[in-house]
């Protein structure tokens, strides 16, 4: 398979603190890195590494305190609030842990939220292809409390997708599904990449899931330490271990 080479999220030296003084904790020091388009890139890293924090500030929704994030040809950093969100709503997706659905929507009004906010026409038919894929379609008129945990997270997976986003961000997708629903929505992230020219960044801590995505960029205390082009889970866990997990 040929990939572009093209670049869809860099990231500069980025640096990031929480508090200050003695309790100051720096979770990003001088952190660069770039995330190629149409790939699945996988995040690992021991607990406290810098993952989420990272994620955070790649999307947009955290600000460095120093470098830069350039998503597309746009760069992040500088823009004032509202031109931010601007560009997450049309650039950017994020698959949380908690699925983070609306609970007073139904499965398809989720779906189509971030085109409604973004005030785009929906591709229906785009839509009907993911529903479908995503095997959700006699659930679109449910309520996220009617839903399974599996459930959520695809409808989260389809809200994700339907708009096109330049990058879909996940952070730890698969952590509170079981094996089945978690294999599932990693088959879906998969698809994503190679059905529809997805770029796929997740953070996860299970080498299992990071092998299905192209490549692992390993975190340990707040820089890059590492890149595995296509490993296996074996040679993950091991990498885990010597960054000390
Ligand atoms: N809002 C915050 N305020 C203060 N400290 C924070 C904040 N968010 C994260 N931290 C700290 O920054 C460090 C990195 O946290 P982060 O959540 O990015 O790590 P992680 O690699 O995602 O960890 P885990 O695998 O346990 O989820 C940790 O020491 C954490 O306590």
């Amino acid at each position: 398979m040929t990939h572009t080479s093209a670049v869809a999220v860099k990231a500069t030296d980025l640096i990031k603190t929480y508090g200050t003084g003695d309790a100051a904790v720096r979770p990003l020091k001088r952190l660069s890195l770039e995330i190629p388009a149409a790939r699945f890139t996988a995040v690992m890293g021991p607990s406290g590494s810098g993952k989420s924090t990272l994620m955070h500030v790649l999307a947009g929704l955290d600000a460095p305190d120093g470098g830069s994030v350039i998503v597309g040809d746009v760069e992040l950093t500088g823009l004032d609030d509202r031109r931010l969100t601007r560009v997450r709503r049309e650039r950017i997706g994020f698959i949380f842990q908690a699925y983070n659905l609306v609970p007073s929507m139904t499965a398809e009004e989720n779906i189509l939220l971030p085109s409604r906010l973004r005030r785009t026409s929906v591709d229906r038919s785009f839509v009907g292809v993911v529903v479908e894929r995503l095997g959700l379609t006699g659930r679109l008129h449910h309520r996220p409390f009617e839903l399974s945990g599996g459930q959520q997270q695809r409808v989260a997976v389809a809200r994700a997708l339907v708009s096109r986003p330049d990058v879909i961000f996940a952070d730890e997708p698969t952590g509170n599904l079981d094996q089945a629903a978690g294999a599932e929505v990693l088959d879906l992230l998969r698809a994503a990449v190679d059905e529809f020219g997805q770029t796929v960044i997740m953070v996860t801590h299970d080498a299992g899931a990071a092998a299905r995505a192209d490549r692992t960029v390993l975190l340990a205390d707040g820089r890059l330490v590492d890149t595995l082009e296509a490993p296996t889970a074996e040679q993950l866990a091991a990498a885990m271990i010597e960054v000390g997990r």
